[in-house]
């Protein structure tokens, strides 16, 4: 698979504040790449300066081969949802659309584009009328005018409703399917989890961990929770008590251990109360991070 992002030894400072320190990564075409961290771990200034709009201290970025300081080039092949809107509040929605779809040069056609954000109804309201999440849908439908080839969605569901969100992620599966490349960055890790095919996470300028949602959480065992009556026979597994009656085992044969607890309580007519079991998840692996 080709790259279509390739960051080798990425440094920047501002000032004496060494905020990305040598970072190296690459996104390959065609897959969901989740730039994951701590609050100011840097991510904003990564996709900055790939995205062209700050210039590196020191390193190289290449994107689709090309310097992205070579906006001519390489601007009309992303689509880039910012964490914070820039729009002129005395647009319309249509307007708005209109206007940063055609500075990317690509075509479309912004009925579409509001179609798949469900603003068709806003097209003739101001910006400075709508709502947090309207706003940032309009963000969105910005983003992917014209179904780049890349597209860098930067905290995209940030106060999104949960049927925003579910469409969002909806049109982001389509342009997937159309070929499209994404980069997130998100708080939201139950998303990058589902979604990304590898995963970058940062802490404090550098990346702790690389590697896909199953390489970073297999190393930390899953999870299997409980209550019992007090009066339950011993378990047939090691397990921790927590408070009031739950209880936690942590497997790294779940599915076994699973077995084995529930054919255990059938067999003494124990209830499991409010019984989850699960992978483990990455905010897990955040958490186990000596961070
Ligand atoms: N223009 C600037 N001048 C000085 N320091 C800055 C500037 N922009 C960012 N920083 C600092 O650089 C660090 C990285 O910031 P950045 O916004 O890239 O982090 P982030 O990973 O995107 O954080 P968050 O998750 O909070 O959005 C932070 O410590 C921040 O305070």
């Amino acid at each position: 698979m080709s790259s279509v992002i390739d960051v080798e030894r990425l440094n920047l400072t501002y000032g004496d504040f060494h905020a990305v320190k040598d970072l190296s990564f690459q996104v390959r075409r065609g897959e969901l790449y989740a730039l994951l961290g701590t609050n100011g771990a840097g991510k904003t200034s990564t996709l900055e300066i790939i995205e062209g709009h700050r210039t590196a201290t020191s390193g190289t970025v290449r994107v689709f081969g090309q310097s992205p300081r070579d906006r001519r080039a390489v601007r009309p092949r992303m689509g880039i949802m910012l964490q914070e809107s820039g729009f002129s509040p005395d647009l319309t929605v249509g307007e708005s659309v209109r206007l940063i779809g055609g500075l990317t040069q690509r075509t479309d056609d912004a009925d579409r584009v509001l179609g798949i954000v469900d603003l068709t109804r806003k097209a003739g309201t101001k910006v400075a009328q709508l709502s947090g999440g309207e706003k940032r849908r309009l963000d969105f439908a910005t983003a992917v005018y014209g179904t780049p080839e890349l597209i860098f969605l930067d905290e995209p569901t940030t106060g999104l409703d949960i049927q925003s969100r579910d469409d969002l992620w909806e049109a982001v599966d389509r342009m997937r399917e159309d070929g499209s490349t994404i980069v997130l960055t998100t708080h939201y890790l139950e998303e990058a989890q589902q979604r990304a095919d590898r995963i970058g996470l940062m802490h404090r300028g550098t990346f702790h961990r690389e590697g896909t949602v199953s390489e970073l959480t297999r190393t930390l065992p899953a999870a299997i929770r409980f209550s019992l009556p007090a009066s339950a026979p011993a378990l047939p597994l090691r397990a921790a008590r927590e408070s009031e009656g739950k209880v936690l085992i942590e497997t790294f044969g779940l599915q076994k251990d699973l077995h084995t607890l529930l054919r255990w309580a059938q067999d003494h007519a124990v209830e499991l109360r409010d019984l989850e079991a699960g992978p483990t998840r990455l905010d897990d692996v955040f958490r186990a991070l000596d961070i």
